[in-house]
């Protein structure tokens, strides 16, 4: 994986840093439409909280498309909804149009609706020669195990999935998930990850020093024709300490 590494003090400090850099990043886009996909667990809630605060006039929301690279398979005011988060933290503070934000209908059953949620995003974005949604922009997570979107170590086939978009499995919890799939997330145009706490630290040493049990990580796997950065704060990336 090549990949930009950028380290901050900590969590807030990179939140702070990732919203500055998506601002500025939106104004290089000329196109009418921005498609940006969200991570979820809890990692982007500062994110989320900062650019409400500080950022909701500073932003044409009417170009900014939002999608899901994963979604919990619960109704949205389920406290674990990907959704309902960034709905109470950010949503319901910008002025982004309802139609922009295509969230995965958690409360649907799993298998129609990663079969749905892959044909919103085909027919919501610029599609890449073999058919594939290619987001503007993608924004990960990564788990202590080193799964990103809904992609765990135990399906790690759902990198090479030809869907869009599948039904994962949480390892314990047995929670079913909608995810996109390796080949639409690697299709994306950019991709920055947001990865903060110790407990990322050495998963994220045996990725970037291909040690270990790296090749079993889906983060590890993830690859892109454009750029990728991780933003970290120093104690994700005290592996090099
Ligand atoms: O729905 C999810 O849980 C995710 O999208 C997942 O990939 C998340 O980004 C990582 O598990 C990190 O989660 P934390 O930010 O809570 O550490």
């Amino acid at each position: 994986m090549q990949a930009d590494k950028k380290i901050f003090a900590d969590n807030p400090a990179v939140a702070q840093a990732f919203a500055e850099d998506f601002v500025a990043w939106l104004e290089t886009q000329s196109q009418p439409k921005v498609t940006v996909s969200l991570s979820g667990g809890s990692t982007p809630t500062l994110l989320f909280e900062i650019l409400a605060k500080q950022f909701a006039d500073k932003i044409d929301w009417s170009r900014v498309h939002l999608f899901w690279g994963d979604e919990r398979c619960v109704p949205p005011e389920d406290p674990q909804s990907n959704y309902g988060v960034c709905k109470s933290l950010l949503l319901d503070h910008v002025s982004i149009p309802e139609s922009n934000v295509h969230r995965v209908i958690g409360e649907s059953d799993p298998e129609a609706e990663a079969v749905r949620y892959g044909d919103e995003m085909k027919a919501h974005c610029e599609l890449n020669a073999d058919g594939l949604p290619m987001l503007d922009l993608l924004i990960l997570g990564m788990g202590g195990d080193g799964h990103t979107a809904s992609i765990f170590p135990h399906q790690i086939e759902l990198l090479k999935s030809d869907a869009i978009c599948a039904v994962a499995t949480h390892p314990e919890s047995g929670q079913k998930r909608v995810s996109m799939t390796g080949p639409v997330l690697c299709a994306a145009k950019k991709i920055d990850f947001l990865v903060t706490g110790a407990g990322k630290a050495s998963v994220l040493g045996e990725i970037f020093g291909k040690t270990g049990d790296w090749e079993t990580y889906p983060t590890s796997l993830i690859e892109s024709k454009g750029p990728i950065a991780f933003y970290l704060d120093e104690a994700a990336a005290s592996f090099g300490k």
